[in-house]
């Protein structure tokens, strides 16, 4: 079977790649992906997180916001054949908020949720990334003091260790949208221009600082303001921030204070560091913020999250405070190639059975469907040659082969060969495990 490029290389054979920015999974590939799942899940069962789902296909009111966010301009939506306007997620959380909403906000607080899902983005292909990925979430509803985010960092530094991934790898920079409110408070910046600021000074690091500048005064803020934002957001130290913003900034001091105390007593204090810069480019953050970076890369942020306390009354609720972070399927990745952490994963096929001629087809069923019905994955191999079978067992690292064959069948008996040590031995059919 030829490998075949797309249907414009022969006629009549439709388009074999997957629509573009999308991936298909080939058994390698969905090895590897469900091993990073299964490590989502179990860091989230350790934390005691319940598992929810939702339809990846949303009304697109959920995630209209106006504050210029990358994820909202870039929203793979439509119009169905109801006339409804719809949207493929670009995120998991107002999927979560309204959900919560849905169940009613009086439901016993707190909810510690956690969901593994697609997620979408319409990107003009100019930059070749992808239009998919997938989102192991964790999200705290009801509880309104940093214990939630304590939590939160607990269950990334629980991943990144299960993985492999050392604290001098990756590191987890945190500040709080406080900083940047007292900020605009200084300089009497208008309360509706937070969100479109915080989404700007989210890609310093990304874009030039002048770039920065000049976006921030296309929205209108005055100059001095503009200096002193990016002033306040390449401070380094929690005393500076003190010392520069005095006591307006004490609320926010104080919560990332507490934060850092709750950091020794986890034991993870020296995965977390403060940095002023971190805003986050979501416009429903309301205070800490957090992103887990690589410390030798292009710095790209691995995961990232924070408190959104007032996203449920966007939605016309009562406002439930909410924290919670999105940890991505693609960056990870590269990050474990480029440290040589990839796991090498094979089938996990435990018996292959092989009847050594045609006429005793029935039997091997017969083995293959007991040693099943024992929780054995069995391979139940027919019209090959002996030679192929050999290959085969070796290929997926099955841990036994047991051939049936006519004189020992007659006498109710199977051969088996343990693969690893060659040994090879005469058992009664009835009683294999
Ligand atoms: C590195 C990568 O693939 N990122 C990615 C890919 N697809 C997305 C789709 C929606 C939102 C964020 C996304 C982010």
């Amino acid at each position: 079977h030829g490998c075949h490029g797309s249907a414009a290389t022969e006629a009549g054979v439709v388009e074999l790649n997957p629509p573009r920015g999308t991936r298909d999974f080939p058994p390698e590939e969905m090895r590897l992906r469900t091993w990073l799942f299964d490590h989502f899940r179990e860091v989230s069962r350790l934390m005691a997180f319940e598992e929810v789902d939702f339809p990846v296909l949303e009304s697109e009111a959920l995630f209209v916001r106006k504050a210029g966010e990358e994820i909202t301009e870039q929203l793979y939506s439509f119009e169905d054949k109801g006339g409804r306007r719809v949207a493929l997620r670009p995120e998991i959380t107002p999927s979560l908020a309204r959900l919560v909403i849905r169940r009613g906000t009086s439901a016993p607080l707190p909810l510690k949720w956690f969901t593994i899902g697609q997620c979408w983005r319409y990107e003009r292909m100019t930059r070749g990334r992808r239009r998919e990925h997938y989102q192991w979430n964790m999200d705290v509803f009801g509880v309104p003091g940093v214990r939630a985010e304590a939590e939160l960092l607990q269950a990334i530094v629980l991943l990144f260790e299960r993985l492999g991934v050392a604290s001098s790898d990756v590191g987890i920079r945190l500040s709080s949208r406080k900083v940047l409110q007292v900020v605009l408070d200084m300089y009497s910046v208008p309360q509706h221009l937070f969100t479109k600021v915080c989404v700007i000074v989210d890609k310093l690091g990304k874009m030039s600082r002048d770039e920065i500048e000049k976006e921030l005064v296309s929205t209108g803020l005055p100059c001095e303001a503009v200096q002193g934002i990016i002033d306040v957001l390449s401070l380094k130290s929690l005393s500076e921030l003190e010392q520069v913003l005095g006591s307006g900034a004490a609320e926010a001091v104080a919560d990332l204070k507490k934060l850092f105390s709750f950091a020794e007593q986890y034991g993870y204090a020296d995965w977390i560091c403060f940095d002023a810069s971190v805003v986050r480019g979501l416009a429903y953050y309301t205070g800490i913020v957090f992103e887990a970076f690589d410390r030798q890369g292009e710095l790209r942020a691995i995961c990232g999250g924070g408190r959104y306390d007032r996203l449920l009354s966007t939605f016309g609720s009562e406002d439930v405070p909410a924290c919670g972070f999105g940890f991505g399927d693609a960056v990870i990745v590269e990050l474990l190639k480029e440290k040589g952490l990839l796991p090498h994963l094979s089938p996990q096929i435990d018996d292959i059975v092989f009847p050594l001629d045609d006429e005793l087809q029935g039997p091997a069923s017969c083995v293959a469907s007991s040693l099943r019905k024992n929780g054995r994955s069995v391979d139940l191999v027919q019209d090959k040659r002996l030679k192929w079978v050999f290959k085969h067992a070796e290929r997926v690292n099955a841990s036994r082969l047991v051939l049936v064959g006519k004189s020992e069948w007659e006498r109710g008996m199977v051969r088996v060969k343990i693969l690893s040590t060659k040994e090879e031995f005469e058992v009664k059919a009835g009683e294999l495990q």
